[in-house]
């Protein structure tokens, strides 16, 4: 095991303990954590639920998600029983203030065994709605005053529009101070999406042409291969356009639109992302139709087997509105940017898997070459693939070889998946910047507040003018066609790259 400077003793509660985040993301980042020897020497970590579990077969279940979902596989079991002599659960509803009681007497008994006051982290993997609710309760216990040992990790989305965004910080900053409050993006976590914070700012080659001057547009695709994966319950009352354009897909943005940075500092980083936010243009509500496209899957075939259509879903409405799929095309009104598009969508059930973002470089400003040659000439672009893809390629022209001069568009990669299963995954980085007390790479509450006034008038103009055509894509599509005409009404088409080999 490599030795690393490893987090202070540390206590961490996840409410939602029995839930599919946990089982798939929080436990098998703790456990490579673990492994890689960056969990504290002294730690305990508590899943909370109303189920019923013995801590044996609490284990069992989170084995079977480890085994899952680990990027370590099959391969990483040696130390299990060890990592769960620090694991337990405590079975409470998070309504009832009564329990909380079970939360003071886990701390003091590990204050007692370790004879040091832990960090007390609380990581709320619960649906947004019981949110406040738990969270008023916690804010009541003496030990939510510790504020550099106490923190609060709140998962996305925050809130469920910029109403109750407003009110939950609101309420969260009545009780803890901001340096305790994480509120949890786990792309912010992912290793590509950190690079581009390396790409950007740790190269003098980029900076001169990431502008409105070379760029001619940009686009960001977050597909998802998969459905609703039994969350039909959460779906319902989230959608695409909430779920991910709002958080994870802006977050992006303002990671390729920022004004570099003068130093690393968490406040600084987050000021420049909050610029870009202040900066998109508001879209009318008059004009959603002309910036942003939705989109609901049907029935039909997904890789060879038959799928049913999202308002057959379990836990979903059959007359269901809600958006499997959206497109928005931002403009953002600063001088960087100024009539740049940045066109973003994603979707479930569609083609492949795929996060890309892809700088689309105008032409060069005169042409040279035979016209024979021109056939082929494409514009340069710039694609930095987050997943499953981990590269950063530049397309290019080159001399196709022979007596003829003809071109070839070629391309220059940067594979990042080099690290392959030893990359930690975005909830190992973010797990640990909690129990570290680092916010970098989480959001504050004025970015969470302008992200939702970007998206606001999209998500009202759609709740007021129901859709006529829903459902309107097909399982491993690329989404509805109004999505391709938002796209070519400019003269673009979207990226799809070829499938992983
Ligand atoms: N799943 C994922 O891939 C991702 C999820 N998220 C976010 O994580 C959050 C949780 O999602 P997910 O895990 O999928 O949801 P689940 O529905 O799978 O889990 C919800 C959890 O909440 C618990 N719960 C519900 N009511 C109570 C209560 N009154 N008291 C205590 N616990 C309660 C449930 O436990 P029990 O029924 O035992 O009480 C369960 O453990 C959401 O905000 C989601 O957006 C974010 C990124 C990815
Ligand atoms: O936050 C969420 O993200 C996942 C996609 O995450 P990824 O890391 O697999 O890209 C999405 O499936 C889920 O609906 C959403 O809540």
């Amino acid at each position: 095991m490599q030795t690393n400077k490893r987090p202070p003793a540390s206590v961490l509660f996840i409410f939602g303990g029995s839930g599919d985040l946990n089982y798939r993301k929080l436990t098998p980042a703790l456990y490579n954590l673990f492994l890689d020897n960056w969990m504290p020497d002294q730690f305990a970590i508590a899943g909370i639920g109303r189920s019923a579990y013995s801590n044996e077969k609490y284990h069992e279940h989170l084995l079977d998600g480890v085994t899952k979902f680990s990027r370590r596989k099959g391969k990483q079991n040696g130390h299990w029983t060890e990592f769960t002599q620090h694991v337990s659960y405590l079975q409470m509803d998070g309504d009832d203030a009564e329990a909380y009681h079970k939360i003071t007497d886990l701390v003091k008994e590990k204050e007692e065994e370790w004879g040091v006051h832990p960090n007390v982290i609380f990581y709320l993997a619960v649906a947004p709605q019981l949110v406040p609710s738990i969270a008023q309760k916690l804010g009541a216990l003496k030990i939510c005053g510790e504020k550099s040992t106490t923190r609060i990790v709140v998962e996305k989305p925050f809130g469920h529009d910029l109403e109750s965004a407003h009110e939950l910080n609101l309420l969260l900053s009545s009780m803890f101070a901001e340096e305790q409050i994480f509120r949890i993006d786990h792309y912010l976590g992912k290793e590509t999406v950190q690079n581009i914070l390396a790409l950007r700012f740790a190269n003098a080659l980029f900076e001169p042409l990431w502008n409105r001057n070379y760029i001619d547009h940009i686009q960001i695709t977050a597909a998802e291969a998969v459905g609703l994966e039994g969350r039909g319950g959460y779906f319902e009352h989230a959608g695409a356009l909430r779920d991910m354009v709002q958080n994870h897909i802006l977050q992006i943005l303002c990671m390729i639109a920022m004004e570099p940075p003068v130093s690393f500092d968490a406040n600084e980083i987050r000021n420049k992302k909050v610029d870009v936010l202040n900066a998109i243009r508001r879209i009318g509500k008059e004009q959603v139709h002309d910036f942003a496209v939705r989109g609901q899957y049907s029935g039909g075939w997904k890789k060879g087997e038959k799928v049913v259509g999202y308002r057959q879903e379990e836990g979903v409405n059959p007359q269901s509105n809600i958006d499997t799929f959206a497109a928005v095309k931002f403009y953002i009104d600063n001088w960087r940017w100024q009539g740049v598009p940045f066109y973003v969508r994603t979707g479930k059930y569609l083609n492949q898997k795929a996060t890309h973002i892809t700088l689309h470089f105008k032409q060069a400003p005169h042409y040279a070459f035979p016209p024979e040659s021109a056939e082929t000439w494409r514009s340069n672009r710039l694609t930095i693939s987050i997943q499953p893809n981990m590269d950063i390629s530049i397309r290019f022209q080159a001399k196709r070889p022979g007596q003829t001069m003809m071109l070839d568009p070629v391309d220059m990669t940067f594979d990042y998946d080099a690290a392959g299963e030893h990359a930690p995954e975005a909830y190992e980085t973010l797990l640990l910047d909690v129990m570290e007390g680092d916010a970098t790479l989480f959001m504050r509450n004025d970015q969470v507040d302008a992200a939702w006034r970007v998206i606001m008038p999209i998500l009202e103009a759609w709740e007021n003018r129901p859709p006529q055509d829903f459902p309107n894509y097909a399982p491993d599509s690329w989404g509805p066609d109004a999505a391709d005409a938002l796209i070519a009404r400019d003269g673009h088409t979207w990226l799809n790259l070829p499938p992983t080999p």
